[in-house]
């Protein structure tokens, strides 16, 4: 039919009569496919505006307990799973906020629903409940497709509901020896929290000293292309000595090195990118693996009860009463065999090694980078070593309760760490305040989020801006009341109980959360402390440094997986200093 182009110009709504002319003009094919594109198009708009009117309203309905709003995704079940996973940090503060303020949010990712929880008071609730367990399809997630474990050993870790308690959830009907939860929660407590602590920290403390005493640094100027590297051969190399004692490396001599390019593809693993595409990762995976066998096969045959060291804990073939123990807890487990316990070796060291590095890095260039900070952090050393120069093991505890040392740590974790720390409740559904959290659901907590709460954190009225690293940030000084971590209004009495300033967590909880928190906090968080401040204090004292770039930007693909690494190398110059 055709239309009047008379009519055209001279009615007042003169631009529909065009449009409708176009769209007669169209040739019939064009009008089909445009009309099937309205028809799937307009309940997807119409799908988004209900959802999106349902958020609103659920977040101004405060008067009742809920579970939280759904945030609105444009194109039904695929619609957030792009961006969560490769614009993680933008996304997830984006879906955590609401009206300038932090909240929580759930989210339906590929028809699964996905709960992130962020107010503080709201995590300290989740953390102090006693019904929650280790999210097992994470701990599947992360042993398969970062550590490479196979199918059929993965069996008893999707079973177990059992949680991580000593007693099981009642209602479970996992059988004690396939309690995998508790049996490696209990290890790791054990080993890195519990009687383990003080050895551990003996021989980590002792491995880095000696490591930086023996670098070979004159006192004239040498140039190294990346402080990352510089810290791996220290503080990396270090933990995985003090943990898996010295064997592992003696007889795997490619094993610290392998282990440094792997730890650069965990993000990548971690994405399930498959191994056509990134082989080489894959490759040394498999590397790391046999070596790891390799060195299971070399202690068994070796170790003899009489091999632990008068501390109970430590062995020359093993490294620590930890490995020895998983070696046996763990092989009781139905279908674990000589690979699967050393996929799952692989996943403790790297829990190890990888946010201890992050965070002993850029402490250090922040310390060097500022001479202010640097010629402080030397006074505190000088103060605490008796011969101004080596440092006793109690010389190295009591400086980890510096005010200012504690500070630079902790404002290193706020600014760095982007933890996803996951939860679940298998067998029932937990009250968290204003909000409920569904039974046998995931629970997401990110670190980033709650370390940018502009809301909370003192930044000195902006002086101090929350993204940016301010050393002074945890330091509390009872006669500045515009001190301390948190905005002057959330802070409570401790501080008149002190005449000197000092460093404290209380009040933090549930707000500085680079750990995690309650029954599943990290357990080498000690281990972790003592190593940073012990790292800054001997390179400071023995060493200068000049750092040879201005810019510390991050890489972001290590969003969600912990302390971020430096998106390119960081060189520096370094000389050993005159005593
Ligand atoms: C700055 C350093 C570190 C940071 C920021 C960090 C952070 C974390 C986080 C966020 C978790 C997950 C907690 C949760 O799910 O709620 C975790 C778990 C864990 N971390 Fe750390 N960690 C650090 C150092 C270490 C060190 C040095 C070790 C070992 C020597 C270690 C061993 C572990 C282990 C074994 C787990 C799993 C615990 C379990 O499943 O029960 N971490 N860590």
């Amino acid at each position: 039919m055709d239309f009047p182009s008379s009519i055209d110009v001279n009615l007042p709504l003169g631009r529909f009569p065009s449009l409708w002319s176009t769209w007669l003009d169209l040739n019939d094919n064009v009008r089909a496919i445009l009309g099937i594109g309205c028809l799937i198009l307009i309940p997807i708009i119409m799908n988004y505006a209900i959802a999106w009117a349902m958020y609103h309203w659920q977040h101004w309905n405060v008067d009742e307990q809920q579970i939280p709003p759904e945030y609105p995704s444009f194109i039904p079940y695929i619609g957030n799973i792009i961006p969560f996973i490769f614009d993680g940090k933008n996304f997830v503060q984006r879906v955590t906020s609401y009206a300038g303020r932090v909240t929580s949010t759930r989210l339906n990712v590929l028809g699964q629903e996905i709960y992130i929880f962020q107010e503080p008071e709201t995590l300290a609730a989740l953390w102090k409940s006693p019904v929650l367990s280790s999210p097992i399809q994470s701990y599947v997630f992360a042993l398969k497709y970062i550590c490479g474990m196979q199918e059929k050993a993965l069996s008893p870790y999707r079973a177990d509901d059992s949680g991580s308690y000593p007693k099981p959830f009642p209602g479970t009907q996992v059988e004690p020896h396939n309690r995998v939860d508790y049996i490696i929660h209990q290890g790791v407590q054990r080993g890195l929290v519990g009687p383990g602590l003080v050895p551990t920290t003996r021989r980590l403390t002792k491995a880095v000293t000696r490591k930086i005493e023996h670098l070979q640094v004159s006192k004239e100027w040498t140039v190294i292309p990346d402080l990352s590297r510089f810290m791996y051969d220290i503080v990396g190399v270090s933990i995985i000595e003090s943990i898996c004692g010295p064997s592992l490396m003696s007889i795997n001599p490619a094993f610290a090195d392998d282990f440094w390019t792997y730890d650069k593809n965990v993000p990548w693993l971690s994405r399930g990118i498959p191994s056509f595409v990134i082989p080489n990762a894959y490759r040394v995976r498999d590397r790391l693996i046999d070596q790891l066998k390799n060195w299971h096969s070399f202690a068994k045959s070796h170790f003899t009860e009489s091999d632990i060291e008068d501390d109970g804990d430590s062995d020359r073939f093993w490294g620590s009463e930890m490995m020895r123990s998983r070696q046996k807890t763990l092989r009781r487990v139905d279908d674990q065999d000589n690979d699967s316990i050393a996929s799952s070796d692989l996943g403790l060291i790297w829990a190890s090694v990888s946010n201890i590095l992050g965070a002993s890095t850029l402490a250090t260039a922040h310390v060097f980078k500022d001479r202010n900070l640097l010629s402080r952090v030397r006074e505190i050393a000088r103060n605490h070593s008796e011969d101004q120069g080596e440092h006793t093991e109690l010389e190295l505890k009591q400086l980890q309760k510096d005010p200012l040392l504690s500070s630079v740590y902790a404002e290193v974790l706020r600014l760095y760490s982007k933890a996803f720390m996951i939860a679940k409740s298998p067998h029932v559904d937990v009250s968290l305040g204003r909000w409920w959290f569904p039974k046998d659901t995931m629970g997401l907590a990110n670190s980033h989020v709650s370390h940018m709460n502009d809301n909370f954190w003192n930044t000195k009225c902006g002086l101090y801006p929350i993204d940016t690293f301010w050393a002074d940030r945890f330091v509390q000084d009872p006669r500045d009341p515009s001190s301390g971590p948190m905005r002057p209004e959330f802070q409570g009495k401790e501080r008149k109980a002190h005449n000197e300033p000092f460093f404290s967590l209380k009040g933090l909880e549930g707000a500085w959360i680079p750990y995690g928190g309650g029954h599943k906090q990290c357990p080498g968080r000690f281990l972790a402390k003592a190593v940073v401040i012990s790292t800054c204090i001997l390179l400071s004292q023995r060493f200068d440094i000049e750092m040879l770039t201005e810019s510390m930007e991050m890489s972001p693909w290590k969003f969600g997986l912990g302390v971020l690494r430096p998106k390119t190398e960081l060189p520096f110059r370094i000389r050993r200093r005159m005593s």
